[in-house]
């Protein structure tokens, strides 16, 4: 199993090292235009392996595309950050030439690849990638609702005082700070609704904080998270290796599921070696709808603005 992580900076390392930690991937390929810097990353990696008791070998590639020939899975980290105050659909326009230009390059050496797109704005960046290059649908995924979910439980656990391990829970819709939906009503702790446990009020503040949740941490940061991003993003990438049929909201083209066309958004599938194997077409109440139409409508916007 090889897996290429372009981008070397703060997500595709922690991605990389989460991957490599996991020990379920023969090579990891990382790929970064700054001169010697994936390298650097690469060879620093490498020396935690005797530590961190992993045989995954990683390399690092100064923009030499030939390096990640027949890769498995790909993953597109590469482009800027946001900083704080800014909203991730402002990087559109430095970002989409780079994820234009790195997902043609990969699939000229990886033409059966699946790819994995981490790059904001997110959703469109997926989209991009969806009509201008020939990959099959099911195999371009977005990731951002991976990510999200795991902040929703981060922020059930905190309401409930309980352990993250107890909790169950969902995000899907668009990667953006007002577009996410935290699915509260299906959200459980060991199979029991949370809403047993937490007040209305309580679980729409559990709500608004996990949309933030880019945003909290960009603020603390001066710039985007790193950590949980490259964690979900090697949870991807396990569920694809590994064939696990795990389920997961993911960025993905919709042809009439949940009553949209044309758009990549975020809606639970099922992952395993074919990328992703089934969207779950799950039925929501009419709020939860609404909420899915607007954020739909927001995503939109964003792709308008891309030059294809
Ligand atoms: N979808 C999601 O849930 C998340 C998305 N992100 C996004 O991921 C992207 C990366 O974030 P960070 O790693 O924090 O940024 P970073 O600045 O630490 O790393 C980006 C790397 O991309 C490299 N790069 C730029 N242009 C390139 C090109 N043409 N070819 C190869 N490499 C190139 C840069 O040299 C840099 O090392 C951002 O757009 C960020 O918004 C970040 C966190 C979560
Ligand atoms: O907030 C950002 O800009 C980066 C990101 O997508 C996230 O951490 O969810």
């Amino acid at each position: 199993m090889k897996v290429t992580v372009v981008g070397a900076g703060a997500v595709g390392a922690s991605c990389a090292e989460y991957i490599a930690i996991k020990n379920f991937a023969s090579e990891v390929v990382l790929l970064d235009i700054k001169e010697g810097y994936a390298e650097g990353k690469a060879m620093d990696l490498m020396q935690t392996a005797s530590l961190n008791g992993f045989d995954t070998k990683i390399t690092g590639v100064t923009n030499d595309y030939s390096k990640t020939a027949n890769s498995d899975i790909c993953v597109i980290t590469s482009g800027i950050p946001r900083k704080p105050g800014m909203t991730r659909e402002e990087l559109i326009g430095i970002n989409a030439g780079i994820v234009k230009n790195v997902s043609s390059s990969l699939i000229e050496h990886s033409p059966n690849t699946i790819m994995i797109v981490v790059s904001n704005p997110m959703d469109t960046m997926a989209y991009l990638v969806h009509k201008t290059t020939n990959l099959p649908k099911h195999k371009i995924i977005g990731m951002g609702g991976a990510l999200d979910s795991a902040r929703f439980k981060y922020r059930l656990a905190e309401a409930l005082g309980g352990p993250i391990s107890d909790v169950d829970g969902m995000v899907l819709g668009g990667h953006s700070d007002t577009g996410m939906i935290p699915l509260t009503r299906l959200a459980t702790r060991n199979g029991v609704p949370v809403s047993e446990f937490l007040s209305e009020e309580r679980l729409n503040t559990v709500k608004e904080d996990t949309k933030v949740g880019g945003a909290t941490l960009t603020k603390l940061l001066g710039t985007s998270a790193w950590y949980a991003p490259g964690a979900a993003v090697s949870g991807l990438v396990q569920a694809i290796a590994c064939d696990q049929k795990k389920m997961f909201p993911c960025s993905v083209l919709l042809e009439g599921e949940y009553g949209l066309n044309d758009i990549s958004f975020g809606v639970p599938v099922i992952l395993g070696k074919n990328g992703i194997e089934k969207i779950v077409d799950i039925e929501l109440n009419q709020a939860e709808k609404d909420n899915m139409v607007s954020s739909a409508e927001a995503v939109r916007k964003v792709n308008d603005l891309l030059e294809l």
